[in-house]
């Protein structure tokens, strides 16, 4: 078949389907590479868009950095292209969508379900950070659920190298952001971390642990720290979530210590 050697692809090059989800800057659609066939997930961006919100910078880290991240439990970026008023991102199709769809189905998960999850996302920030890259945005609905139900960190738009100063105003959810971040001090790769101490609670609970219904406060509850477990909260995920959301990056558990936690191996082999 005459793959591009080297050339750009262009949308005639694909089959477009059924819309995927609709982001800030674009929508994601399910597609075909024509020749050879092949199943994406194709995310179109108005360059007018990224221009007025100022992120093209933003998005060229991203492509830049995703081209060097091949890894079971990261999201592929195949490739990118562009034509005048679009920016094209070809990405591997996850087939069952996002991890916060599944959350908010089943309002909070098993912690057999939990530690496989929060084991795969281990091991791709290990590996992420094995690259000096950190995420810097971990939540839900940038986790995506492959068709064997294996998790895909996903949307590095907001990943730098470590370490960083972020200069981009902060959109969104704070829940997930550490001490470090919300007071505005420079962070390394231990935000990640934090935000895996986070996701921890989250899928165990179904909402995160500083919830606040404004800003203020949770940016005060992050800094106090104070987490209330619910009481049929094991003792072991407990002690993996205190030991993830210390205030003081340097002593959140390595990633290495939460792939062999007790809570994660004892619910790993009770899984097999
Ligand atoms: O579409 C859905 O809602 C869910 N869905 N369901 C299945 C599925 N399979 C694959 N991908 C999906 N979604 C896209 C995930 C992304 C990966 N990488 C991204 N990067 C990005 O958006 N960068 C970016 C954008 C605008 C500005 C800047 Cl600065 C950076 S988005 C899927």
């Amino acid at each position: 078949y005459d793959h591009k050697k080297g050339g750009r692809f262009s949308l005639s090059d694909f089959d477009i389907g059924r819309p995927l989800g609709r982001g800030k800057f674009g929508s994601v659609y399910l597609a075909r590479l024509k020749n050879p066939e092949y199943i994406v997930a194709l995310k179109i961006l108005f360059k007018s868009q990224l221009q007025s919100a100022r992120v093209e910078h933003q998005l060229r880290r991203e492509i830049e950095i995703q081209a060097h991240l091949k890894h079971p439990h990261v999201l592929r970026m195949h490739t990118y292209f562009w034509d005048e008023k679009k920016i094209y991102l070809v990405l591997e199709y996850a087939e069952h969508g996002e991890l916060f769809r599944q959350l908010q189905d089943r309002g909070r998960l098993s912690e057999g379900r939990t530690a496989e999850y929060i084991y795969q996302m281990a091991d791709a920030l290990s590996y992420c950070h094995k690259k000096n890259v950190i995420h810097r945005d971990i939540k839900p609905e940038n986790i995506l659920i492959g068709s064997d139900g294996e998790l895909k960190l996903s949307d590095f738009g907001w990943s730098v190298h470590a370490p960083s100063k972020r200069r981009a105003t902060l959109c969104g959810t704070l829940d997930y952001l550490p001490p470090e971040m919300v007071n505005g001090k420079p962070h390394g790769e231990h935000v990640d971390i934090w935000a895996l101490g986070v996701l921890t609670y989250e899928l165990l609970v179904g909402k995160p642990p500083f919830e606040c219904d404004d800003e203020s406060r949770t940016k005060r509850r992050i800094n106090k720290g104070v987490i209330e477990f619910p009481r049929y909260i094991s003792n072991e995920a407990r002690d993996l979530i205190t030991r993830l959301l210390k205030k003081k990056p340097e002593e959140r558990l390595p990633l290495e210590e939460v792939m062999v936690h007790p809570w994660i191996v004892k619910n790993l082999e009770k899984r097999k």
